[in-house]
């Protein structure tokens, strides 16, 4: 695996090549709406405002957060709502374990316990991944699960201009019930959640309620759980994330580019919320009117 770890030149030059296509480096002027988050304010910039100036090219956001914090749901809704891909790492990833190569025994290996895969892996998945949108016309991007290290965010720094970084919190405790409650259809790929939180919030902070998503009777034979959704190897995950993962948000943060959010309930009162935390509750009526009509 050692070997897998560096990036050769002419790699890391073709993903810089295929990010760049997509993007028009800076915003400066962009007309900005000003979004209060807690206590303190990150201007975010209409989606509108952004595409005029960046020549079209589509929003390209990045979502952190702890394994079973929802950025899988939440990254794939706004995918829809903007019209971007949602490129999850962790699916490209997933994706690529299906064949029974060395590699792919290496690969499954390391994410059953819940660690890294080596930059050089990840880079390879991803700019086949970019390359294959860029020949199908696409714009922007929610990235999800990448960066995940200071390495992968400074090394996307210096290819493209990210507009925004989600970064979605939720406590440990809740953390580890969604991921061990996490079920996916084994035919639709569908996801589901067998768990119910209900937390009384503590010193102050907001009670916690999320009922549970059950799969309609469709699915319901054929639920299956990933292998890294164990609880040893959900707390080995979370460990990772403290170490890797967690300076990644301050990278972003020094940069003005980071929006914390947290995650206070189920799908139906945490998605408004985030909405108008983006600044993107017009677009989401506009969205519900279009689709009354159609
Ligand atoms: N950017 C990345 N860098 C290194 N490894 C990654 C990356 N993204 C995904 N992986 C590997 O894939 C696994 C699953 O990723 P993902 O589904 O995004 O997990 P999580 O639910 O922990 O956010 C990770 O635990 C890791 O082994």
């Amino acid at each position: 695996m050692a070997a897998m770890s560096r990036l050769s030149r002419a790699e890391l030059q073709s993903l810089m090549g295929l990010i760049s296509h997509r993007s028009v480096r800076g915003m400066a002027g962009a007309a900005q709406a000003a979004v209060d988050v807690g206590d303190w304010s990150l201007p975010i910039p209409l989606v509108e405002d952004l595409q005029k100036h960046n020549q079209g090219r589509g929003p390209q956001w990045v979502f952190l957060g702890c394994p079973g914090v929802g950025k899988g749901t939440y990254a794939s809704r706004l995918s829809k709502l903007l019209d971007v891909p949602h490129i999850a790492m962790g699916d490209l990833v997933r994706n690529e374990l299906k064949g029974s190569s060395p590699l792919s025994r290496q690969m499954s290996d390391t994410m059953k316990a819940g660690k890294l895969l080596p930059d050089k892996v990840i880079f390879s998945i991803l700019s086949r991944r970019l390359e294959e949108g860029l020949a199908a016309g696409e714009k922007g991007f929610i990235l999800d699960g990448f960066p995940r290290t200071m390495r992968q965010a400074e090394i996307l720094e210096d290819v493209t201009e990210v507009d925004l970084v989600v970064n979605l919190k939720l406590r440990e405790d809740v953390l580890i019930s969604k991921c061990l409650g996490r079920r996916i259809c084994s035919q639709c790929g569908g996801n589901f959640n067998l768990a119910k939180i209900d937390v009384k919030g503590e010193d102050g902070a907001p009670n916690i309620f999320m009922p549970p998503l059950l799969p309609p009777p469709s699915c319901a034979s054929k639920m299956t759980i990933r292998a890294d959704d164990t609880d040893e190897v959900v707390r080995a995950r979370l460990r990772v994330y403290h170490e890797e993962s967690a300076p990644v948000e301050d990278f972003y943060r020094i940069r003005g580019k980071l929006l914390d959010f947290n995650v206070g309930g189920g799908i139906r009162e945490t998605w408004p919320n985030l909405l108008e935390a983006l600044n993107l509750t017009h677009k989401a009526k506009e969205a519900f009117q279009q689709k009354l009509v159609a």
